[in-house]
């Protein structure tokens, strides 16, 4: 049977050290994480993606210090594990000009900016891509991000979910109910620009924020970027389901099942498709000519890196101190605050749902990286799409060197197998991962929100 093409996405950050912190330090051919803060590194990685026909370059970011390890942040500042982070929507602007057909995916947390501000931004940088850009909708799950935006701690978890459902309902009011489809002229004759009639106030009011409208920008050519997100606790489902085109995990094949099915069945429950929501696995690669060169590159890697960092950054994920724990404690999340559908997932697989420190990095960690020859690889990735998933979120070691080994030893072993795309279709970031057209289709709430103004300015 001809299997589906995979969407394949770079996920990075601007950062010395992302999901394999440690490596930024060591000479290793195509170890270029120390020039994080270079434009030219990114600039020369999104070529490569564009050589390799990835869809797109998925950048995260996060807005301060994760939860503390053994008390302090040392671990986090001495080892640059996303500190410093650079600005995600200013990285990906700087790419419009060097990408013809890459989707830019910015991260932006729904506490950082004000949605009009927002919608502004995300609307001029879709119109200066031809529509190649997509939002990382997150909530910051961070007790410091929400000291530095204002808040005297961390929201609660649900209620962050809710908070991003009112930002990202007036975003698309303001996306999609500003400017009513042919209001903008554009007749020099006439000399009229746009068409006072069909522009209007959107008037929100809500618990957060208070949003009059119009938007002082016009229709860019999505309207509303492509929406991506990666909640996966029962509320972060909820609302990736009534809001995403592409989710997000990071968890074991195992694990992910859960979390698969209950996006699938979550879509349906909001009046959308299964096939609405593209779901995208979050996976790193080592690959070898042998299986052997494989794993003696894979254990340099591993030999090399800082695994404090790493049960640092998993457990600040959370919102846990797992410097605390051995190694087969349990971990106990009932209380905590941070991204907890990871955990929710992988403990499922386990006895009572009771998951120690161990078994919790052998799955977010370990059974998220794929160590082989090219053929490997792809029949990993067969079993990976057989579950599910409908792309991959490449997460990497070493920036570019990953990224180089994946587009020229394991996408052309995909190509052979139908699994990768040989070259991009034409149109906006939406149209080339949907077959609907630029804009949201009628089954997103954003949708409701076209033509649904009327008054006049
Ligand atoms: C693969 C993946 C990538 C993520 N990237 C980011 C990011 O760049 N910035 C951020 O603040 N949160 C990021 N998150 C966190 C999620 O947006 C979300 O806040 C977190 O998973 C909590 O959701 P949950 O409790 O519903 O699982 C990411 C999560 C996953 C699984």
């Amino acid at each position: 049977m001809a299997r589906k093409r995979l969407i394949f996405n770079a996920f990075v950050c601007p950062s010395p050290g992302h999901v394999k912190p440690g490596l930024w330090p060591h000479d290793l051919p195509g170890n270029e994480l120390a020039d994080f803060d270079r434009l030219d590194t990114w600039i020369r990685l999104a070529k490569k993606l564009e050589e390799g026909r990835f869809d797109g370059l998925f950048i995260g970011d996060v807005l301060g210090l994760y939860a503390p390890y053994g008390g302090n942040w040392d671990v986090f500042v001495r080892d640059g594990n996303r500190f410093p982070m650079l600005d995600s929507l200013i990285l990906a602007s700087t790419l419009v000009p060097e990408t013809q057909n890459l989707g830019l995916i910015l991260t932006a947390s729904v506490i950082q900016d004000h949605p009009y501000s927002l919608a502004r931004r995300i609307a001029t940088l879709d119109h200066f891509s031809e529509g190649r850009v997509g939002w990382n909708i997150v909530t910051s799950s961070t007790e410091n991000a929400h000291r530095n935006y204002g808040a005297d701690t961390i929201v609660n978890h649900d209620e962050r979910y809710e908070w991003a459902e009112e930002h990202v309902d007036a975003v698309l009011k303001l996306l999609e109910g500003s400017w009513e489809e042919g209001a903008v002229v554009r007749d020099s004759a006439r000399r009229i620009y746009a068409d006072p009639g069909k522009v209007h106030r959107i008037n929100h009011e809500g618990r957060h924020y208070r949003v009059e409208g119009p938007l002082i920008v016009h229709p860019s050519p999505q309207r509303v970027p492509t929406l991506f997100q990666a909640g996966s606790s029962p509320r972060g489902i909820d609302f990736a389901t009534r809001f995403a085109e592409g989710a997000l995990l990071l968890n074991s094949l195992e694990g992910a099942g859960n979390v698969i099915s209950g996006l699938r069945q979550g879509a349906a429950r909001h009046g959308r498709r299964p096939e609405d929501i593209k779901i995208l696995a979050a996976l790193t690669f080592v690959v070898g000519s042998t299986e052997r060169e494989a794993k003696e590159k894979w254990e340099q890697y591993e030999d090399l890196m800082n695994h404090e960092a790493l049960a640092a950054e998993v457990g600040g994920n959370i919102g846990i101190d797992l410097s605390k724990l051995d190694m087969d404690d349990p971990i106990d999340y009932s209380n905590a605050q941070g991204g907890i559908g990871k955990i929710i997932a992988e403990a499922k697989k386990y006895r009572n749902g009771v998951i120690t420190k161990r078994q919790y990095l052998q799955g977010v960690a370990r059974e998220t990286t794929i160590v082989g020859t090219p053929e490997q690889v792809a029949d990993r990735l067969e079993q990976w799409q057989d579950a599910g998933i409908d792309g991959v979120n490449v997460m990497n070691y070493l920036i570019p060197g990953t990224y180089h080994d994946f587009v020229d030893h394991v996408i052309p072993e995909l190509r052979s197998r139908g699994l990768a795309q040989t070259e991009y279709s034409p149109g906006t970031l939406r149209e080339k991962l949907f077959v609907e057209g630029p804009h949201l289709n009628r089954r997103h709430p954003g949708y409701a929100y076209r033509g649904a103004f009327t008054a006049p300015l």
